[in-house]
């Protein structure tokens, strides 16, 4: 409950942006006085009564001294919390390479420090990391080989800092995302769930691989692009040896540019920036009047 104190908190400011269609909305939280709740990106998400995204992107304070510019915290639409956005992550290396005038930093999320770079062609270049093979840190429910699961169609699992299930299809066109989706993201072999990816690998273009790739997102629905879901299938590929580490991957939303190195995962796209604008107060109190969300406000 808020005290004595009256004083009406300052408007609630956000950004929306969109990698490829896959859309945020971006709170800047180092200040300390905001603070994401599951109660309010469920509310935020909301497409008809919020302002509506794929992922929320909580910006957060980094230690004095720490290598990164800034931590991020990402919640899905439907409040849960994931610990990689691939999208996300670019367009908020966009905002905060614009704001600092570098062209390059390192951002905090949970997965560790990443990298980031906006690239000669203007496009904004993530190193998403070493991808997580172990079934333990998929995770899986029980050890299973990770290049090929014991699922039918024997998906490929990988973790860039949140699970993905890549089925490999003849046709991604008519990839049965609706029932598919949802049938894996909660199936007991992945105990926090999964993201699910269908692959299909298109003949090479210009002496680069391409794979046409739909997304079923943990959390989200169908999405238009999923960073790090590229990331993952371009992984998932190279390990059976369906591309090389290097490719195009085409999403609904455009393609994003992968690059599977020693080093860790590079994913390379365009970022957009749409608008900036206040929360109203009116409805930020009818978030809060929600039990839920006030009490984990006040903990
Ligand atoms: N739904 C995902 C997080 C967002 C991933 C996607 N939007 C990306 O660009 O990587 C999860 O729960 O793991």
């Amino acid at each position: 409950m808020r005290g004595m104190d009256q004083t009406p908190p300052p408007p609630l400011r956000f950004r929306k942006m969109h990698g490829l269609g896959n859309d945020f909305v971006v709170i800047d939280a180092r200040a300390g006085d905001a603070r994401v709740t599951p109660a309010l990106a469920r509310a935020l998400g909301d497409r008809h009564r919020g302002v509506g995204f794929d992922q929320l992107a909580e910006l957060l304070p980094v230690p004095e001294g720490d290598a990164a510019a800034l931590r991020i915290r990402f919640w899905n639409a439907d409040g849960s919390t994931a610990g990689a956005c691939g999208n996300a992550t670019r367009c908020v290396a966009s905002l905060a390479m614009a704001e600092t005038g570098a062209d390059a930093l390192i951002l905090r999320t949970e997965f560790g420090l990443l990298p980031a770079a906006r690239r000669a062609d203007g496009l904004i270049e993530v190193n998403m990391g070493v991808p997580a093979l172990d079934w333990t840190r998929i995770p899986l429910a029980e050890p299973a080989d990770t290049a090929a699961l014991p699922l039918p169609g024997a998906p490929g699992a990988v973790s860039m800092g949140n699970p993905h299930c890549v089925f490999f299809v003849p046709d991604a066109e008519d990839a049965p995302l609706l029932t598919d989706g949802p049938h894996y993201e909660h199936h007991p072999m992945f105990p926090e769930r999964t993201n699910v990816e269908f692959a299909e690998i298109l003949a090479p273009g210009d002496g680069v691989d391409r794979i046409r790739l739909r997304v079923w997102e943990r959390g989200a629905g169908v999405t238009l692009a999923c960073g790090s879901g590229a990331c993952a299938t371009v992984v998932a590929a190279a390990r059976r040896g369906l591309t090389g580490r290097r490719a195009e991957v085409v999403l609904d939303g455009g393609s994003l540019f992968i690059d599977w190195r020693e080093d860790g995962v590079r994913m390379a796209g365009p970022v957009a920036e749409v608008f900036e604008a206040a929360l109203s107060p009116a409805f930020l109190a009818l978030v809060e009047t929600g039990s839920e969300s006030a009490r984990e406000a006040a903990e």
